[in-house]
């Protein structure tokens, strides 16, 4: 059999398809952006049509830029953006409703009133998550309530939820299968990362009837063919990971202690913490890494919902770059005089501080800050995030003491962020030459699967470094910076 993969990587942003061969080398790439609708503040959604027809599209178009056919392909990887929300009809296979996307904040009144009835300890004991609008459980929930008759069809059984990669694979496989894996489904908060099993209690707690849900599989499990209609041949779907945990293997994280970042929309740390649950007293989330054959790796994660986010509200909103690279030499050229800081909390404040209602603000400005010193303090935000992240990490697992810091996505295009973010720290950043990890892991699974790709050791033999980011700031001057961060940070939770 050939060792072509297809990953389908279907992001906030944009939906990427991508063909590797067995060295694992791109051969084929499509990309398609699409719509964001934010029909209230704090509210964000995705028209669920836009998100199937990029992805089949963008499927085609890399088989045609490897200039490949269906049937030369091993099997496909599943990764996706997590926690969003999607309901459909059985019958029909029609959405009830757009997505709600993981940045969405709609439901912070259900949150708050499950913590006043003291909801949380249940959710974290088996979750291993905290309250926020955030995850899946209170957007299902909301949309139940919200469009008409949906409640009544959900526990009749005629409607099917799904994260996103759960709505792709009952398309894909032409409705005959409704499956996630363990890592989409235990951002849920309606599943049980020690029994790997939804629960009866938070399904109870948040009002989700279960004839809704899927079936969970293990990331490397049998995910059946694609419709032979799509794509001129059948496809085996071989593997799904939500991106952040798909990124953890392409990063080839495999081992405890080691810690990958991924620069998107959002960021998302993701530290290896072996086979047992490490709890957090530092507001991190305790989650599941990947789940392969029968065997569960869990982690320690962090996650910022705004970072690559920031420069596009610099190019959309501000209008200040027309393109996001520009931000880099921006911020080298800002003037060092002038302590301009952003705190980017425009859907909120996610890890370690979690507060739905904090909202964006740029302290420091004086009549000669201009767009520089408003790039570079874009920039820093996600640094100065990442630093509290590592610290809460550090508290929480003793494995985690003299990690470096293996980075990916769109964002560490920018050599002055990676740069920066190292000296924040004070640890070595490392960018791999392969930067499509998200894609590459998926792949991984899948091609491990159906039996062409090598086992893990074979893969993190391959993982190459393309540059290490050394700390080169004064230790003086990183501690001002992180003073400055956090006066911020405290006046903005204080607004
Ligand atoms: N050179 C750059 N400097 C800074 N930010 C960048 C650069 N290139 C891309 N980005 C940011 O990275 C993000 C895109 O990364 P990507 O991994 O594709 O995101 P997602 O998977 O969330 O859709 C965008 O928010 C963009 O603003
Ligand atoms: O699409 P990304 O890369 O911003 O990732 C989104 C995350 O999975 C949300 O938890």
């Amino acid at each position: 059999m050939s060792g072509y993969v297809l990953a389908i990587d279907q992001g906030t942003t944009s939906s990427r398809a991508i063909v590797f061969d067995d060295h694992f080398r791109v051969v084929g790439v499509g990309q398609q952006e699409f719509a964001q609708y934010f029909p209230r503040s704090g509210w964000v959604e995705h028209d669920p049509e836009d998100i199937w027809h990029s992805v089949v599209e963008t499927v085609r178009t890399a088989l045609s830029d490897a200039s490949l056919s269906a049937s030369d392909i091993a099997g496909i990887g599943i990764t996706n953006q997590r926690e969003t929300v999607l309901t459909w009809d059985r019958a029909t296979g029609k959405p009830i409703h757009n997505a709600i996307v993981w940045q969405d904040r709609r439901t912070a009144d259900i949150c708050r009133s499950l913590q006043n009835d003291g909801a949380e300890e249940l959710i974290t004991q088996k979750t291993g998550l905290l309250i926020d609008p955030y995850f899946s459980g209170t957007k299902i929930a909301w949309m139940l309530d919200h469009v008409n008759g949906a409640r009544e069809k959900a526990e009749a059984g005629d409607l099917a939820f799904g994260t996103i990669d759960t709505f792709l694979l009952w398309r894909l496989t032409g409705g005959r299968i409704h499956a996630t894996d363990t890592t989409n489904a235990c951002r849920t908060q309606l599943f049980d990362i020690s029994a790997n099993t939804w629960d009866d209690d938070l399904l109870k707690l948040l009002r989700v009837p279960r004839a809704m849900l899927p079936e969970v599989k293990d990331c490397d499990g049998d995910f059946g063919v694609t419709d032979a209609s799509l794509f001129g041949a059948a496809i085996p779907i071989r593997g799904i990971a939500g991106d952040q945990h798909a990124a953890t293997l392409g990063q080839a994280c495999f081992e405890p202690g080691m810690l990958k970042s991924t620069y998107g929309t959002g960021c998302f740390a993701v530290l290896n913490t072996g086979s047992e649950r490490v709890p957090s007293t530092s507001r991190l989330l305790t989650t599941i890494a990947y789940r392969l054959s029968g065997h569960t790796t869990y982690a320690l994660e962090g996650s910022i919902f705004v970072a690559g986010a920031a420069v596009q509200w610099l190019r959309d909103g501000l209008g200040v770059v027309d393109r996001a690279e520009q931000t880099g030499s921006m911020a080298d050229e800002a003037d060092d005089n002038q302590d301009v800081i952003m705190v980017p909390a425009f859907t909120g404040l996610g890890a370690p501080w979690w507060n739905a209602e904090a909202r964006g603000a740029i302290y420091g400005l004086t009549r000669k800050s201009g767009p520089k010193e408003i790039a570079r303090a874009a920039l820093e935000a996600t640094c100065f995030q990442t630093a509290d992240l590592l610290r809460a990490m550090k508290q929480d697992f003793s494995g985690a003491k003299d990690t470096v810091l293996r980075v990916d996505g769109g964002m560490v295009a920018s050599d002055w962020t990676m740069q920066r973010l190292a000296d924040l720290l004070d640890a070595p950043v490392d960018r791999p030459i392969v930067l499509e990890t998200t894609a590459l892991g998926a792949a991984w699974i899948a091609g491990h699967s159906a039996g062409v790709w090598p086992d893990r050791h074979g893969f993190t033999e391959r993982w190459r470094l393309e540059r290490r980011f050394e700390p080169q700031m004064a230790a003086v001057e990183r501690g001002r910076r992180l003073a400055l961060w956090e006066n911020a940070i405290r006046r903005t939770l204080a607004a």
